[in-house]
């Protein structure tokens, strides 16, 4: 039977979805509904005139696992190759990262050096947690925080610092709130199946993907993360550009879906325009629970659970290498300034996006998150200048800068990154059951559900299309 798809929302998750099913000759139509004027969501790159390149959102993608080799395969489908920014493995980005603890910043410890010894601010070598972490006995809860599962299996003090930082710096959120069956599946799984992360971790799985030449190229050359040229942005626009050209898309901007109605036949209607589908694949989470009909109450109160972040991104451009370390960039754990997640030294990792024509340092101070409104109020209320004068600040008391930015660009992301709090797979269970029970013709996908990465937003837009038509 030939089916009418319509993919809802136009981020990096629909488009994967779309580039997927425009391969079966099963779908006749596809038709991709964007509210905005550009396809892309949260991959949003500014390009200036002299060459410099800022990112709001994501900055690099990790290419190790199946999920990276997935999202390289697909960069190389669309001819992108050429356009890759790699970091190695050896590169001083992918080796130094800090901690901002006590006024002070700290590297993080990192190769078999950094775990034997003892390094501030920890006060006790990891690798006493790590070897003790092997004798501790299983968890037996369904799920629990990411905090209380790191306290209990590495001690208090690593998820004080290390683990409220990587929460902060992964999902702008607490790991107080977190789940860690939602959040890092890896870390659960290898407690159940193994007893322990460490032998969990040894022991690897997860599922496979064929990778293409470019994937095995970032095998073999060690990459730790990649951008493109022209930033981020350039993915989503090539995957437009391709998707363009398949005579079966349709791709609609400043369309925005208002409301989905089921009729009796089981199919839907979009009220945009009128569009009989078959199949609905919805990718956007803040509005969906408006959008939904009445009758899918139950649906609707689940969705509604799932939290969002609001997180202040500042991309500052200063003149010179005004650093006094280098490296990827440094994380505050939420015990030192809970409204200030951490800054990116972008111009470390990626130089090429530095304007071209003398020495310049750009740097990303994000800021918010789990801890917006009690730092800054509502997100509605709070001016540009305190964001920006909030990070500033931080980048002289946290790095000793005293001059002042050349260029400055305030971004405030309004419910950016969804936040898997205990429970979250209970909750997706029930979604998933309700739209098998009741024959929904309805997929949810994207950030909300099963990871927040570009690589993991990417696996879901594939899965998504493959739940339809099969493997591609
Ligand atoms: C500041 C920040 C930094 C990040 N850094 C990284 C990083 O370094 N590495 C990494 O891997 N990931 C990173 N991420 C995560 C990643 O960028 C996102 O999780 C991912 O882009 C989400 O993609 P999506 O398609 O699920 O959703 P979105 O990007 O939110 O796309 C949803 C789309 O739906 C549209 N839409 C909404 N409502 C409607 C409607 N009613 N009708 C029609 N269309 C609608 C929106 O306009 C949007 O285009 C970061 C995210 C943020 C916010
Ligand atoms: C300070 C806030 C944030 C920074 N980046 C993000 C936020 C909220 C968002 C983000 N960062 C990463 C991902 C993808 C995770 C993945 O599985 O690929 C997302 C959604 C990557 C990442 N960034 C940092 C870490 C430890 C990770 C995890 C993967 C990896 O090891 O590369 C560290 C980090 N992020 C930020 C800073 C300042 C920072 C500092 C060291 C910014």
């Amino acid at each position: 039977m030939q089916k009418v798809v319509a993919v809802l929302g136009g981020g990096i998750g629909g488009l994967s979805a779309c580039h997927h099913l425009s391969k079966s000759p099963n779908v006749s139509k596809i038709v991709l509904l964007e509210r905005s004027g550009r396809c892309g969501g949260w991959l949003s790159s500014i390009r200036r005139d002299d060459g410099a390149v800022f990112e709001q959102g994501p900055r690099g993608v990790r290419p190790a696992g199946a999920v990276g080799r997935n999202t390289l395969n697909m960069i190389s489908e669309l001819g992108l190759e050429s356009e890759i920014l790699p970091v190695t493995k050896d590169h001083v980005a992918s080796k130094n990262r800090f901690l901002y603890v006590k006024g002070q910043l700290h590297k993080m410890p990192s190769g078999p050096g950094g775990v034997v010894r003892t390094i501030p601010p920890f006060s006790r070598p990891i690798i006493q947690s790590v070897l003790k972490e092997i004798l501790i006995r299983k968890g037996t809860k369904e799920d629990e925080s990411v905090h209380a599962f790191v306290s209990r299996r590495l001690g208090s003090e690593l998820a004080n610092i290390a683990i409220d930082s990587l929460c902060r710096g992964v999902f702008a959120g607490d790991s107080r709130q977190l789940s860690v069956r939602s959040c890092f599946p890896p870390l659960y799984e290898a407690e159940r199946s193994r007893g322990s992360i460490v032998l969990g971790m040894l022991m690897g799985g997860g599922p496979k993907v064929v990778p293409s030449d470019l994937a095995k190229r970032a095998s073999k050359e060690s990459w730790t993360q990649w951008s493109l040229k022209r930033g981020m942005q350039a993915f989503p626009e090539a995957l437009e550009d391709t998707l363009k050209r398949r005579e079966r898309v349709e791709l609609h901007h400043h369309a925005k879906v208002k409301s989905l109605n089921m009729n009796s036949e089981g199919w839907e209607k979009v009220d945009f325009t009128v569009i009989l589908c078959f199949f609905f694949f919805v990718f956007f989470l803040p509005e969906l629970a408006s959008v939904l009909p009445p009758a899918a109450q139950p649906l609707l109160e689940e969705l509604r659970a799932i939290a969002l972040v609001t997180v202040a991104v500042v991309n500052l451009e200063y003149e010179g290498f005004i650093l006094p370390v280098t490296g990827f960039g440094h994380l505050v754990p939420s015990s030192e300034d809970p409204g200030l997640l951490g800054v990116v030294y972008d111009s470390v990792p990626f130089p090429q996006h530095n304007r071209s024509g003398g020495l310049t340092t750009r740097l990303t101070v994000m800021m918010g998150g789990a801890w917006f409104e009690q730092t800054f109020g509502h997100p509605d209320s709070v001016t540009k200048q305190t964001l920006l004068d909030r990070a500033t600040q931080a980048v002289t008391s946290h790095l000793g800068v005293n001059s002042q930015p050349v260029w400055s660009y305030v971004g405030l992301l309004k419910n950016c990154i969804p936040q898997y709090h205990l429970g979250h797979w209970k909750r997706l269970e029930k979604m998933r059951q309700y739209i098998s029970n009741h024959n929904l013709p309805l997929t949810l996908a994207g950030a909300s559900y099963d990871g927040v990465s570009v690589n993991d937003v990417i696996f879901s837009g594939r899965t998504a299309a493959e739940g339809l038509i099969g493997k591609t």
